[in-house]
């Protein structure tokens, strides 16, 4: 919004114009370097000689806060606007109830105040919230990340609910050993479901997605979630449900969860052995933590409708089979990953991480062993870490050899193919 005041009038007006018309006759008989030199000056004389101050009232303020002196100078525009402008624009205005007209864009209304008069423009600057909407990515994705964990309930009237640190994990998709094609695919799913705002008001869910990461101890479950945190930039909670005693205490630590997180419960079948099993002990017997399946189902339906907010619930499990059908249904968990042991591809991605190579004549073997093999991503990490000094020389070669020993001495599992990462 710019309010351009009259200074002055008479002698001074008359001067602008002349000035004007000399620009504009330099402006078409002189080379652009000496046009700019004098572009330069002929504004300072411009500004020295108008009749007119500039006032510009910016919507937001440089923190992107709203400027309360905008909506001051929207609401009383709206009483003087009706008899000067013809085109309006109609929205509400903060604190109030009723509907406030607004001098459209570049529609211009003209007032006085104590004698001086005073020409409101409201200038829709598309290049500047560009600029603004740029800075808050930019602040968000450089801002520090932080890792929660939750503290148990001791004094409920002083109870800290989450304890962080700042969340520095080096693990990305990059790094993430498995097949690219289901790489692609996660990232694929986070970068839809991150930009999908508008699709979940107007399907009037909320903007919330459940992920179900199962699979045997070291295949890369929690490096996964670091991954997945790292590539959306979010915050990450550790929700520890061991710890939290009811379903009152584990609603009053979701919802002070901030948007753009990702919540973790990991390991949730012990957690709290929320099994079919479980729902049918007697009180007496569950009254170690009384976080009930309902409990945690309803608040994780629930979660972030009342505040828009974005989230990413994320399950991991070594034992998919244990769960109760209805904590993994779809819809709840969207999406559930099968973390397993290691393909030849997800082994070139350890090399590169590890040794930086991409080939080596003693990958064809490992190919061929891996494939009758189940050996975790850990394990195979684990086995291509130079152990000593010696193998300084020649590091891939000893650390790959120490990778096929290991791998032969694993026993392959006979009908038993389970599905590689
Ligand atoms: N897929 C993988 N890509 C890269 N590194 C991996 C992968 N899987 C395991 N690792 C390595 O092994 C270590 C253990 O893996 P991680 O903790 O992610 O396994 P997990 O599946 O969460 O195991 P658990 O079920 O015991 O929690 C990691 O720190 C990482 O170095
Ligand atoms: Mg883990």
């Amino acid at each position: 919004m710019i309010a351009m005041v009259q200074k002055q009038s008479g002698d001074m007006g008359a001067s602008l114009a002349t000035i004007l018309f000399v620009w504009t006759i330099l402006k078409d008989h002189f080379p652009s370097i000496l046009n700019n030199y004098i572009k330069k000056h002929f504004h300072k004389l411009v500004r020295f000689v108008s009749p007119y101050i500039d006032i510009t009232f910016h919507e937001h303020g440089e923190t992107f806060s709203h400027n309360e002196a905008f909506s001051a100078i929207k609401s009383y525009l709206s009483t003087k606007a009706s008899s000067w402008a013809s085109s309006f624009k109609a929205d509400f205005i903060k604190q109030s109830k009723s509907l406030i007209l607004s001098v459209d864009d570049h529609e211009e209304v003209t007032d006085e105040f104590r004698g001086v008069k005073v020409w409101w423009v409201l200038e829709n600057k598309q290049k500047h919230s560009e600029t603004q909407e740029k800075g808050k990515a930019l602040a968000l994705k450089n801002r520090q990340r932080k890792m929660y964990s939750n503290n148990p309930c001791i004094d409920g009237n002083n109870w800290r609910r989450w304890s962080f640190v700042y969340f520095d994990h080096p693990a990305t998709f990059d790094t993430l050993a498995m097949e690219s094609k289901k790489k692609e695919e996660i990232m694929n799913d986070l970068k839809k479901f991150s930009e999908a705002k508008e699709y979940y008001a107007k399907i009037g869910k909320a903007w919330k997605r459940g992920y179900l990461l199962y699979g045997p101890p070291g295949t890369g479950k929690s490096t996964m979630i670091a991954a997945m945190a790292n590539f959306l930039n979010y915050d990450v909670y550790d929700l520890e449900l061991t710890i939290v005693k009811n379903n009152r205490e584990l609603r009053s630590l979701l919802i002070t969860t901030s948007s753009k997180s990702l919540i973790v419960i990991e390991d949730i079948d012990c957690s709290l052995n929320l099994t079919s099993q479980r729902q049918s002990k007697s009180d007496s017997e569950s009254k170690s933590s009384e976080v009930t399946l309902s409990g945690l189902l309803n608040f994780i339906d629930g979660l972030c409708s009342a505040s828009g907010a974005e989230r990413i619930v994320v399950f991991t499990t070594n034992h998919v089979d244990k769960l109760d059908p209805a904590l993994i249904r779809r819809g709840r968990m969207d999406k559930h990953i099968a973390m397993s042991y290691c393909c030849f591809e997800a082994f070139k991605v350890l090399a590169k991480n590890y040794l930086d190579i991409d080939s080596h004549e003693l990958f064809a073997e490992i190919d061929s062993l891996l494939a009758e093999t189940n050996m975790t991503p850990a394990d195979v990490a684990e086995n291509i870490i130079p152990k000593s000094r010696e193998e300084e020389d020649n590091i891939a070669d000893s650390c790959l050899k120490n990778l096929i020993k290991a791998l032969k001495e694993v026993k392959p599992v006979k009908g038993e193919e389970e599905e590689r990462v």
